[in-house]
C-alpha cells in the first residue's frame, strides 16, 4: 500500500514538507546566485532569466505610494524588448548592467547598487518593476541596467509559518476537517443521487446552461460537508463552475475564501464574478492585481470607500502637520508637533484597522491567491467555505495557508495535468530533517493535496466535469480515452469544428480540413542534438541547458506546416507552436519575425491556454529511443489537450513509441487516426 493512501501522522507530514520546502528554496537560491555569479548576462537572457540592455525610461508613483520604474530597450536596440521569460508577478533585481566578461558577480553586490523589485507589467516595449520601499533611490540608477530573475523567499517563509503551526498542533486540536484531510476520520456521507435528493433537486440555477456533469459537480460541492474536489478535465467549465457554486453559497448565506496560487488564476474569478451583484473583496497588492479588478481591491477602497474617507481625514491632518513643523524653527514646538504626529498616527492606524475589518466583515466572498490568505487582514476572520481553485498545481504547504483554520474545502483541478514546477527534484540539494523528528519516506513536493485526497479517499470524494467547450471530438479522443476513462464528450457548438469553418476566411486545404495531423519523421535521418553539444559551453549553462535538446528538421517541418496554413488564410495569432525542449524553442525564434502574432511556448508554460491551431513539436529521435521530458504523461496531455480547432503532431514515432506504454499508445493512436505525413530529409525546403 503507497505511504499516500494511509492515514498520515501529521507531525511527520508537516517536518517533511518543511525539509522539502527548505531542499527547493536552497536549490532556487544556488540556481540563481550561481547563475548570476558564473554567466554572462546574455545567457542568462537566453534562459529567460534576464533581461539585458535596458534603460530607465520612466519613474512614477504607484498604488500603494510605491516607486514604479518603467524599463524599456535602450537606444542602441530600440523598438520592442527581446523574448524573455519574465512574467507579471515575479520578483526581480534592477541593477547596473555588469560588463560580460566581469566574473565573481554576487547578488548581494549587484543588489547595492539597484534594487529588488515586483513585476508589475509586461509590455512588447516595456517592463514595470514596482520596487522595495527602502530602495526608492534606485531611480537614480542611470546608463544601462538590466534585471534579473531572484528566488522568491518571501512566499517560503509564510508556508514554513504554516507548517511548523502544524507541526505543534496537539491531536486535541485536530479539527474534524483537518482529521478528513490527513486520513483520520473519513468523510461525512454524501447520497449517491443528489439530483433526486429533496434538498439538492430544485436548486435554482443562475445559469441555466450548465451542463449535468456541473450541475451534479456543484450540488455535491454544497452537499459535502469537509471537503470535495471538482475535477475539471482540459476545456471542461472549471471556474464556470466554480461561478455558480459560489453564487450558490452566497445565496444559502455562506461566507466565503476563494484562493488560488497565482494572482491570474484568483483574478480570473474576480472578473467574471464581478458582473454579478454580490459584494467581493479582493486582497493583495494593487501593484499584481489586474486592472479591471482593482475596484475590488482592498488596498483601493480603504482610500475610495466611505470607511476609507475617515482614514483619508487623519491622513490629511498629518500630512499638514508634517508641513507645519518645517516651517518652525523653536525646537520646543516641534516636540510638541511630533508628539501630536505621534497621536495621530497611532489614531490613523487604528482607523485604518477598523477600515480594513469593516471591508472585509461587509464582504460575502473574499478572494486572495494561497500566499495572500495568509496577511494580517484575515487574521480573526472566519468562513464556512475555503474554495482552491486550480489546486493541482499549487504546493500542499500552500493550500494549507488558508486551510489550518477552515471548516470545509472545495478543491477544483485536474491532476492529470503538469503539477506545480519543482527545482530541488533533479538537484544535488537533499532534504535535511531536525534530529529527533520523524518523516514520511517517498513524499515529494510535486505531490499536491488534490492527488493526496484522492489517493487517501478515493472517488467518492470527487466529481467530475464531462463537457469539455475547446476540442474537435477528434482532438479530444485519445486523452479521454487513455486519461479520462473515456468519459470526454466535446459539446455540439466545438465537436467538428475545423480550421477552414473559423469565421473568417480560410482556404479548405488538407490542412485546414483535419483535425489531427502527424507529420512522422521516422527513419532517422535528422537526429536531435544536444544543445551542450550545439553551444560547447560550459558551467552553469550547461545545468541550464543539460535537458535541453533540439531538431532541426523538424523545426523545418514546424515552419513549412505553419506558412501553409498562412498562406491558407489562418491568422498567425490563432497558431501555437509548443514543444518541450527550451532549445527548440530557441531554432524556433525566428518565425516570430516571419509571422508576427504567432505564439512560441514551452509545454509547462502553454498549461491552462488554448489556440485554434497548435503545432507540437516532440524533438526526441535517437536510436536509444530516449525520451526524456516526454515520458511525463501529464506533460503530453497538455500538449494535445491545447488546440481547438487543429492538432499538428511533428516527431519520429520510432524514438517517441519507446519512451512509455502511454507514448507507445499514442503513437498507435495517431497512426490509425491521424492524417499521417511520412517525410523523408531531401523534401524539407525551409
Ligand atoms: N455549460 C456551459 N455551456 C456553454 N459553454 C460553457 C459551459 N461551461 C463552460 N463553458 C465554456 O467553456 C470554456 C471553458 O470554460 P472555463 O474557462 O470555465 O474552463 P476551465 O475548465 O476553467 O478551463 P481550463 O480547461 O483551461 O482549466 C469557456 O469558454 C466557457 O464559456
Amino acid at each position: 500500500m503507497s505511504l499516500l493512501t494511509k492515514s498520515v501522522d501529521i507531525p511527520a507530514f508537516a517536518s517533511t514538507q518543511l525539509a522539502l520546502l527548505d531542499a527547493e528554496l536552497q536549490s532556487e537560491l544556488q540556481e540563481t546566485s550561481g547563475l548570476v555569479s558564473s554567466t554572462s548576462p546574455t545567457s542568462l537572457q537566453r534562459a529567460g532569466l534576464a533581461v539585458t540592455n535596458l534603460v530607465i525610461s520612466s519613474q512614477r508613483t504607484g498604488l500603494g505610494g510605491r516607486t514604479v520604474l518603467e524599463l524599456g530597450p535602450d537606444s542602441a536596440t530600440g523598438g520592442e524588448l527581446p523574448e524573455h521569460g519574465i512574467r507579471t508577478g515575479d520578483i526581480v533585481l534592477v541593477s547596473e548592467q555588469p560588463a560580460g566578461s566581469a566574473k565573481k558577480r554576487e547578488i548581494k553586490d549587484l543588489e547595492k547598487k539597484g534594487a529588488r523589485g515586483v513585476v508589475t507589467k509586461i509590455k512588447k516595449e516595456a517592463i514595470a518593476v514596482a520596487v522595495d520601499e527602502e530602495k526608492e533611490d534606485a531611480a537614480s540608477l542611470s546608463g544601462r541596467v538590466w534585471i534579473v530573475k531572484l528566488a522568491d523567499d518571501v512566499t517560503y517563509r509564510r508556508m514554513n509559518q504554516t507548517m511548523e503551526k502544524l507541526q505543534k498542533m496537539s491531536e486535541s486540536e485536530y479539527s474534524i476537517f483537518m482529521r478528513v484531510l490527513f486520513g483520520l476520520s473519513t468523510p461525512s456521507p454524501v447520497p449517491k443521487d443528489l439530483s433526486t435528493d429533496l434538498e439538492y433537486a430544485k436548486i435554482e440555477w443562475m445559469d441555466p446552461t450548465l451542463n449535468d456533469s456541473q450541475k451534479d459537480a456543484i450540488r455535491f460541492a454544497l452537499a459535502s460537508r469537509e471537503v470535495a474536489l471538482i475535477h475539471g478535465p482540459p476545456g471542461t467549465g472549471k471556474t464556470h463552475t466554480l461561478i455558480e457554486l459560489i453564487l450558490q453559497m452566497v445565496k444559502r448565506n455562506m461566507r466565503i475564501l476563494v484562493c488560488g496560487p497565482s494572482n491570474i488564476s484568483v483574478d480570473n474569478i474576480v472578473e467574471r464574478l464581478s458582473s454579478h451583484k454580490v459584494p467581493i473583496l479582493r486582497l493583495g497588492h494593487p501593484a499584481r492585481l489586474l486592472p479591471s479588478v482593482l475596484n475590488h481591491s482592498l488596498d483601493v477602497l480603504t482610500q475610495t470607500s466611505e470607511a476609507g474617507l475617515i482614514v483619508k481625514d487623519v491622513r490629511s491632518e498629518m500630512d499638514a502637520k508634517q508641513a507645519s513643523i518645517k516651517k518652525t524653527k523653536s525646537g520646543k514646538e516641534r516636540k510638541a508637533i511630533y508628539g501630536e504626529l505621534k497621536e495621530l498616527r497611532k489614531e490613523f492606524r487604528e482607523r485604518e484597522r477598523r477600515c480594513v475589518s469593516t471591508l472585509i466583515g461587509g464582504s460575502k466572498v473574499v478572494l486572495a491567491t494561497l500566499h495572500g490568505a495568509g496577511g494580517f487582514q484575515l487574521k480573526n476572520e472566519e468562513f464556512d467555505v475555503i474554495i482552491i481553485d486550480e489546486a493541482s498545481q499549487a504546493l500542499e504547504a500552500q493550500c494549507w495557508v488558508p486551510l489550518l483554520a477552515a471548516k470545509k474545502a472545495v478543491c477544483a483541478g485536474d491532476h492529470l495535468q503538469l503539477p506545480p514546477t519543482i527545482k530541488s527534484t533533479n538537484s544535488k540539494v537533499k532534504p535535511k530533517v531536525k534530529e529527533g523528528q520523524s518523516i514520511i519516506k517517498g513524499m515529494t513536493l510535486e505531490t499536491t493535496l488534490f492527488d493526496r485526497l484522492l489517493l487517501l479517499h478515493g472517488p467518492v470524494i470527487k466529481r467530475m466535469l464531462t463537457t469539455q467547450y475547446r476540442m474537435h471530438e477528434k482532438i479530444m479522443r485519445f486523452p479521454s480515452d487513455e486519461l479520462y476513462d473515456s468519459k470526454l464528450v466535446a459539446a455540439d457548438a466545438v465537436k467538428g469544428r475545423l480550421l477552414k469553418d473559423l469565421p473568417y476566411e480560410v482556404q479548405d486545404t488538407e490542412d485546414t480540413n483535419e483535425p489531427v495531423i502527424f507529420i512522422d519523421t521516422q527513419g532517422g535521418d535528422f537526429p536531435e542534438k544536444n544543445e551542450e553539444e550545439e553551444t560547447g559551453k560550459k558551467g552553469n549553462v550547461r545545468s541550464l541547458f543539460a535537458e535541453s535538446k533540439s531538431n532541426e528538421m523538424e523545426a523545418a517541418l514546424v515552419r513549412d506546416h505553419v506558412r501553409k496554413l498562412v498562406d491558407a488564410g489562418v491568422k498567425p495569432e490563432d497558431i501555437a507552436v509548443v514543444t518541450p525542449y527550451n532549445a527548440q524553442l530557441g531554432l524556433l525564434a525566428p518565425l516570430k519575425e516571419t509571422f508576427p502574432g504567432i505564439e512560441l511556448g514551452s509545454v509547462d508554460g502553454f498549461q491552462g491556454r488554448e489556440k485554434e491551431a497548435v503545432v507540437v513539436s516532440l524533438v526526441r529521435s535517437n536510436t536509444e529511443g530516449e525520451v526524456g521530458f516526454l515520458s511525463e504523461k501529464r506533460r503530453l496531455n497538455v500538449a494535445m489537450t491545447r488546440p481547438k480547432r487543429s492538432l499538428v503532431v511533428v516527431g519520429d514515432s520510432e524514438t517517441v513509441r519507446r519512451g512509455s506504454k502511454f507514448l507507445h499508445n499514442w503513437m498507435d493512436w495517431l497512426e490509425n487516426n491521424a492524417d499521417l505525413r511520412y517525410v523523408d530529409a531531401a523534401s524539407v525546403g525551409a
